[in-house]
């Protein structure tokens, strides 16, 4: 029996709290990774409108998300002890370079100008909680845990529409691609490493904030893809 019990929590110690908080949550982690919008990439229904608003939407989103990155880069600098967190980090800023010259190119391509698009509740909303984890306050932890989980709802999200048996435009597979390739899919990885390892030593409180906080950006990421139904 003490044997049995032992095992188990073994296998539940090997699978990480992440995981585990996914299973609890759900519900909410599939409204967040199958949204409808996606969903409608997927099998080729989507309105154009609608991907429209979602590209000027994210591209003032991710203009917010670069400050958070960096202070998270800071963060990894100072208190990880892990040499190779700031290298990860650091890979993800870049590629937000990439990123922002792809949402550029993207917006002349569907015409958004993105001087004129104006953010969005849902979208204020976001980057006022991103503010919000970038105070001090805030244990590396729990930052490192909201990093993981807004960068794979994006990866989860486009590599579903890349899977077998997808009818995704042609014209909207390289924001798919953008996401949805393996080497973000990699990434993803080593972020989520980083965010078990910080936890495994965290306390009852900052492991409760952790989960929050997961769920909290599971949250906003509906809200955001739900502005895309505006169109
Ligand atoms: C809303 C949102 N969440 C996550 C990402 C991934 O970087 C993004 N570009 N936009």
């Amino acid at each position: 029996m003490i044997d049995e019990e032992a095992t188990s929590m073994e296998k539940l110690e090997k699978r990480g709290v992440i995981n585990t908080w996914i299973d609890k949550h759900r519900s909410i982690y599939t409204a967040a990774t199958r949204h409808a919008f996606v969903v409608s990439i997927r099998d080729g229904s989507v309105d154009l409108s609608s991907f429209r608003t979602w590209l000027g939407q994210d591209y003032l989103f991710v203009r917010g998300f670069v400050p958070f990155v960096a202070n998270v880069l800071i963060r990894a600098g100072k208190e990880s002890g892990e040499t190779s967190d700031m290298e990860v980090v650091l890979g993800g800023l870049a590629s937000l370079n990439d990123e922002i010259e792809w949402f550029k190119s993207e917006g002349a391509k569907w015409d958004v100008d993105f001087s004129t698009v104006v953010p969005q509740t849902a979208n204020l909303e976001y980057s006022r909680f991103l503010e919000a984890l970038m105070s001090s306050e805030v244990k590396y932890s729990v930052m490192m845990t909201a990093f993981w989980a807004i960068e794979a709802v994006y990866q989860e999200s486009f590599a579903h529409c890349l899977e077998d048996g997808n009818k995704t435009p042609t014209e909207l597979t390289g924001a798919c691609h953008r996401w949805g390739n393996d080497g973000f899919k990699q990434y993803c990885s080593s972020v989520k490493n980083i965010a078990e390892r910080c936890l495994e030593n965290a306390s009852g409180d900052v492991l409760a904030e952790a989960e929050d906080v997961l769920v909290r950006v599971l949250e906003h990421e509906v809200a955001f893809w739900e502005m895309s139904r505006g169109g």
